[in-house]
């Protein structure tokens, strides 16, 4: 369970994050969309403990992301390249981050192997460092690390953009089929309200730091999103 209770963040007096108390069942994958600058990516460095809120506190597993190491041990993201080593090539950097969940190079193999589509031979086996890598393949890397180490929560930040439509098709498959095997709980923002609305049981609209809509999706979510952002 994932809890948000109350949090707000603001930024030189401006108020970009007004949540109210939000629950995540486990298990769950909720999806949060919004317009640039509605707040999704403050909330999830919130969420990450990346920043500090002004008020109010998430607690994941019922351990506050504040103050305590306990919750990073079943938690993953990628919420940019800011995450990644540019100065490594991906095997180095998937070595990196299966060594910090103690996996052995084997099992590392093994966890990757259900990103091979997605890699299309551009990512794995390759003398070439990270940063010389096209953004979209850097956020192949990004996205196959968060999935190491059986993480229980994974955050992760657009991850369709800047993917070719096959990658982002074949994602869209990898998440469900992933659920589907593991108890794991998703928070996923994008812009593409097709991909989210397939892909989660839940959507949360963010509109300047506030939840406008908290929807469990059903047949007429696509078009109940689609007319609240054609109007916008
Ligand atoms: N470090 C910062 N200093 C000042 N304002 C910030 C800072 N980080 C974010 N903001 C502001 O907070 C608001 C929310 O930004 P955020 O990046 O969370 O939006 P977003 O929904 O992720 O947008 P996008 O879809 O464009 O990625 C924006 O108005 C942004 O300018």
């Amino acid at each position: 369970m994932i809890k948000i209770q109350g949090v707000r963040k603001q930024y030189k007096g401006n108020l970009v994050l007004n949540l109210p108390t939000i629950k995540i069942e486990t298990g769950s994958t909720v999806g949060i969309v919004g317009n640039n600058g509605a707040g999704k990516t403050t909330m999830f460095r919130v969420i990450l403990d990346l920043i500090m809120p002004n008020d109010g506190e998430v607690l994941l597993k019922d351990i506050p992301v504040k103050g305590k190491d306990e919750w990073k041990s079943f938690t993953s993201s990628f919420l940019d390249e800011g995450f990644l080593i540019s100065f490594l090539t991906p095997d180095e950097y998937f070595a990196f981050v299966g060594g910090l969940h103690k996996m052995s190079p084997a099992d590392i193999g093994l966890a990757l192997q259900r990103f091979e589509g997605i890699f299309n031979d551009e990512v794995r086996g390759k003398e070439k460092y990270i940063r010389d890598l096209s953004k979209g393949n850097q956020k192949k890397i990004g996205i196959a690390s968060a999935f190491l180490g059986n993480p229980e929560i994974i955050i992760l930040d657009e991850p369709f953009a800047n993917l070719d439509p096959s990658t982002q098709i074949k994602l869209k498959r990898l998440l469900i089929e992933y659920r589907n095997d593991h108890s794991v709980t998703y928070l996923i923002s994008s812009h593409d309200l097709t991909h989210i609305t397939e892909v989660c049981d839940r959507i949360i609209v963010l509109e300047k730091g506030e939840v406008i809509k908290d929807l469990h999706t059903s047949p007429s979510t696509l078009t109940e999103l689609q007319e609240y952002f054609n109007n916008g």
